[in-house]
């Protein structure tokens, strides 16, 4: 498969982090990864700090329109964070250890969350552009087929060989999600639902979108659940949502059809709230203590 030469080595990833943080002078408590169209959650944070993929030494490059290039790091209510604005899909050519290195460099950063966004369009008929998911859980399609970010020797400095995936999106999270949605009165919005990751670049079929209704699925996309199954192996504790930026096709009789500068359009449609929903949901990890056990 071609996919596991290559790959980042301890050193190598601990050199990038080392790099970040001379430059940065912080040390960030959230990665915030940003889908399609969706990098203005940086415009957000206090005292900005960009730098631009091409500065940082072995950092992959944004090829796809909606990616700009660029880790931010700077405050969300007060808390430091670390926004990457533009990830790297697997239908760009990379293969999975490259998609997904971020989440490693976030954990070196000491990074505890990561807060991962993306694009998608909607399986689940009841929801419509502008609807917000929180990911409760996923189906893998690449990974099912072998393309799993993990494949080839473990990396024991970041975790076990095998890592459950039961619990990928932590529950208190979205149970915080769900609170924070309704008090900033956007309650009418947000679900909680299932992701499903095809590889892209080409959108789903018709016969697609209908197997994956039938399997349970709310939102499809070409990204995300690689860079969460990395996050969980390293410890991260992940928080996902999906922003609808098309209706999937059910029906063979269309005339609509998905294309991506609709998908910028809606995602940049969606600033005001995600902003909000954001900073909010910062501030909670922020002032969250750092158990798992249910006593808090
Ligand atoms: O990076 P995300 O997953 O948000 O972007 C989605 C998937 C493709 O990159 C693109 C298709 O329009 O949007
Ligand atoms: N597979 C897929 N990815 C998307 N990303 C944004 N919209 C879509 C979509 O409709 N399908």
């Amino acid at each position: 498969m071609g996919d596991v030469e290559g790959r980042y080595t301890y050193k190598q990833l601990k050199e990038i982090a080392d790099f970040l943080k001379e430059t940065s002078k912080m040390e960030p408590k959230v990665g915030i990864i940003c889908g399609s169209g969706l990098g203005t959650i940086a415009d957000a944070l206090v005292d900005p700090l960009v730098i631009n993929y091409s500065q940082i030494p072995n950092f992959p490059r944004s090829t796809v329109k909606g990616h700009s290039g660029s880790l931010v790091f700077g405050c969300l209510s007060c808390v430091p964070v670390v926004v990457m604005k533009g990830r790297f899909h697997f239908y760009e050519g990379y293969p999975m250890w490259k998609v997904t290195m971020p989440c490693r460099i976030f954990k070196l950063l000491g990074c505890s969350y990561l807060f991962v966004s993306n694009a998608a369009g909607s399986i689940n008929p009841k929801y419509k552009v502008g609807d917000i998911i929180v990911l409760r859980d996923h189906i893998y399609y690449v990974g099912l087929s072998g393309y799993n970010p993990l494949r080839g020797p473990n990396e024991w400095e970041f975790g076990p060989r095998f890592p459950p995936t039961s619990n990928c999106y932590d529950v208190d999270l979205r149970k915080a999600g769900m609170r924070i949605a309704k008090e900033l009165g956007y309650e009418d919005r947000f679900y909680e639902g299932v992701y499903a990751a095809l590889a892209g670049p080409s959108y789903e079929s018709v016969a697609e979108a209908r197997m994956l209704l039938k399997c349970g699925v709310d939102s499809v996309g070409m990204s995300t659940i690689p860079e969460v199954l990395v996050a969980v192996h390293c410890g991260l504790t992940v928080f996902g949502i999906s922003i609808v930026t098309e209706e999937g096709n059910l029906e063979w009789a269309v005339t609509k059809v998905p294309n991506h500068l609709e998908v910028l359009a809606a995602a940049q449609a969606m600033e005001k709230p995600l902003r909000e929903f954001v900073t909010a949901m910062v501030k909670f990890m922020g002032n969250k203590k750092p158990c798992r056990c249910g006593c808090c």
